[in-house]
């Protein structure tokens, strides 16, 4: 925010406000912002960095294409070259007509003469429109497929990359950049056959005018080169035009969210804050409108400049024309040619202008995407280099979870979250984390989980490493209820199904792990019971209450019959009836599976099997309830401090009673 307080006009086009409070001071996001950084890099560059660029965002299009759908790729280019074809087919007609309706002799005769090539003409012209609209037929089926593509594998690659690259700013940038990216690749891909069609217009008439007469190729050059240039020129100014308009939508985007979302509502209203956006929109629009003046007026000038230089060069090549038809170089026929030519020609070259720029530009948005999948790659889960035969698949139930000196430490963080640690967990167990906020309870279960990986230590699954096995299947094992888990906007059976997503999902099931996690009652009382969505934003969507959420959360994690439970703080805000039977069901487990708990409320694992104490990521307290009460350390003393919370009630309304 600093940035923008230090600069407050950093966007020229967003008015400061009066009294050195510049509107975009609360609001950063107002900011330039990375996804005109396509448009930027045209506005900056020249023209000879646009065509520098060029060949190589053209093959990455045509790859995209071809790897979505090959049958309409080819028909598109065939399509496009056909009709490129019968373009220049055409004017040879055209030619032949001039030729015979110029011939000397009578009218009639004339007219006949012309007819076959008349004819010629009218099949060429058709053949022309019927390849155009197999263009837009192959295109219309082709571009969905090539989305589809693209974003199929971008979030193959989001869903894949390990936890750790959420905690990377650069990631979560990449990963924005690259959801435009696959926008993009349609543009591109549309853009480059609309750029290929433009060329081979063009290079048909070329080769339609050197058949014509050689000497007419100069002309058409003298005739469109200036008319080109003032095309691209133009081109630029109107990117200007397509930046401005950007910005707006990013601004008019941002407002119409916050003034309209669910999320926002409530602090929107408990603030009032209405005046205050509303007043901002205003302010937006009005300094868009003025910069959209501005751009027209460049716009218009360019524009006359553009049509003035055409215009002379035009007038020059006409003259030139009567020149050599005065001298007898050319016949009247293949001058008359050359006019047409030369609007055909023009028209083709300003498509050409036109789509270069566009192909440039989504060029580079879809190199976003495509720069952010070789970031991503680094991110996928490293597999044993060591085990030649590929990941092991988890074929044992636990016999042991060895925890061998294991350490994590964040990227931007000076100490490890998780300081080697070591210990042993066999099957059946009940295992306590405690500790204070931040001393690395969580961590330690996400790397139990499988769900982050050491920075130093092995974790071992009956002996061998985690980094030998198949990690989608070893995860299989374990059941996560995460302490800030997720509100998915599906229904309430669907919610706890996603625990065990591959397997049936069966009511009874169901049912049975939503009775283990106090959820089961809560969810009959919901307008649709187990069927009830749970997604505000849809029709007949319900919302849930923080702790009925956690219930769900619970259930979720009891349905998978997994190895080991991991329950982050599944307690926190369930009322005392829900807590006493979801705990009841987690000591059901004692025994038989394995259950890591992390808890703040010691008095729910005086059963545990071993209660593990952390202290700024190291392991300082390992025993049972009883032994690290006798030890008189840290857990006691956190316990002790609890316990006395509890009984301080009765005795102050003792006391309070006596002394009335
Ligand atoms: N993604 C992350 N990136 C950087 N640091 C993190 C990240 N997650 C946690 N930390 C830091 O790591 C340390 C351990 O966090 P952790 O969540 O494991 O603690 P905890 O014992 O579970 O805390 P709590 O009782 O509050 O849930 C803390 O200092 C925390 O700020």
């Amino acid at each position: 925010m600093s940035a923008v307080v230090d600069k407050p006009n950093a966007d020229p086009s967003i008015p400061a406000q009066s009294g050195g409070k510049p509107a975009e001071a609360v609001l950063p996001e107002f900011r330039r912002s990375w996804w005109e950084t396509g448009m930027r890099a045209r506005a900056d560059a020249g023209v000879l960095g646009v065509f520098a660029e060029l060949p190589g965002l053209i093959s990455k299009a045509v790859r995209v294409a071809w790897r979505a759908d090959r049958l309409r790729t080819l028909l598109v280019a065939v399509a496009t070259v056909g009709a490129g074809s019968m373009a220049a087919f055409g004017l040879l007609a055209t030619q032949r007509i001039l030729i015979e309706l110029f011939a000397a002799g009578p009218t009639p005769d004339r007219v006949r003469a012309a007819v076959p090539a008349l004819a010629w003409l009218a099949v060429v012209t058709a053949i022309r429109g019927a390849l155009g609209m197999v263009v837009g037929y192959a295109l219309n089926g082709l571009t969905p497929r090539v989305l589809l593509d693209v974003e199929k594998e971008l979030f193959a690659d989001t869903t894949a990359v390990e936890l750790r690259a959420f905690d990377d700013d650069q990631f979560a940038e990449g990963m924005e950049r690259a959801t435009r990216g696959t926008e993009a690749a349609i543009e591109l891909v549309q853009t480059v056959m609309n750029l290929f069609a433009g060329l081979v217009s063009l290079l048909a008439v070329v080769v339609a005018v050197v058949a014509i007469h050689p000497l007419l190729l100069v002309a058409l050059l003298v005739a469109t080169v200036p008319t080109g240039y003032a095309a691209l020129r133009a081109g630029h100014v109107k990117f200007g035009s397509y930046l401005a308009s950007s910005t707006r939508r990013r601004r008019q985007w941002v407002l119409q969210r916050l003034m309209a979302e669910r999320d926002s509502a409530a602090e929107l209203r408990s603030y009032g804050l209405r005046p205050f956006l509303l007043g901002l929109y205003d302010k937006v629009m009005g300094a868009q409108v003025a910069e959209e003046l501005r751009v027209a007026r460049r716009v218009t000038t360019t524009m006359s400049i553009g049509a003035t230089i055409g215009g002379v060069a035009l007038t020059g090549v006409y003259v030139l024309l009567g020149v050599l038809l005065l001298n007898g170089h050319i016949p009247l026929a293949a001058a008359t040619t050359c006019v047409i030519a030369v609007q055909a020609a023009r028209s083709s070259l300003s498509t050409v202008t036109f789509q270069v720029d566009r192909v440039y530009t989504s060029g580079q948005f879809f190199n976003e995407y495509v720069r952010f999948r070789s970031t991503a790659a680094h991110h996928l889960p490293a597999h044993d280099a060591d085990s030649a035969a590929g990941p092991r698949r988890v074929a044992q139930p636990l016999t042991e979870l060895t925890v061998q000196s294991v350490s994590l430490q964040y990227p931007d963080r000076e100490r490890p979250a998780v300081d080697q640690v070591t210990v042993t967990i066999r099957p059946g167990q009940t295992i306590a984390l405690v500790g204070e906020n931040g001393s690395g309870k969580s961590t330690l279960a996400a790397m139990i989980a499988g769900l982050r990986t050491p920075t130093a230590g092995t974790l071992l699954w009956n002996g061998h490493p985690y980094a030998a096995y198949d990690i989608d299947d070893l995860r299989g094992r374990i059941a996560v209820a995460m302490q800030d888990h997720h509100h998915w906007p599906f229904s309430a059976s669907t919610n706890i199904a996603m625990g065990d997503i591959g397997a049936d999902a069966e009511p009874a099931r169901i049912e049975a792990a939503a009775r283990k996690a106090a959820a089961h009652d809560m969810i009959l009382e919901l307008p649709n019971g187990y069927d009830t969505l749970l997604d505000k934003t849809f029709k007949d969507g319900s919302d849930l209450s923080g702790g009925q959420w956690q219930r769900v959360a619970a259930a979720r994690a009891f349905l998978r019959d997994a190895d080991v439970l991991i329950m982050d703080e599944p307690s926190s805000a369930l009322d005392p009836r829900a807590e006493h039977a979801l705990f009841q069901a987690l000591r059901d487990r004692q025994g038989t599976k394995t259950t890591i708990l992390i808890t703040h409320r010691l008095a729910n694992i005086t059963h545990a099997d071993q209660i593990l104490v952390l202290q700024h990521g190291a392991l300082i307290e390992a025993g049972t309830h009883r032994q690290l009460m006798a030890a008189a350390g840290t857990y006691e003393s956190l316990f002790t401090l609890q316990a006395a919370g509890y009984q301080s009630e009765p005795s102050a309304v003792a006391s309070d009673a006596g002394a009335a």
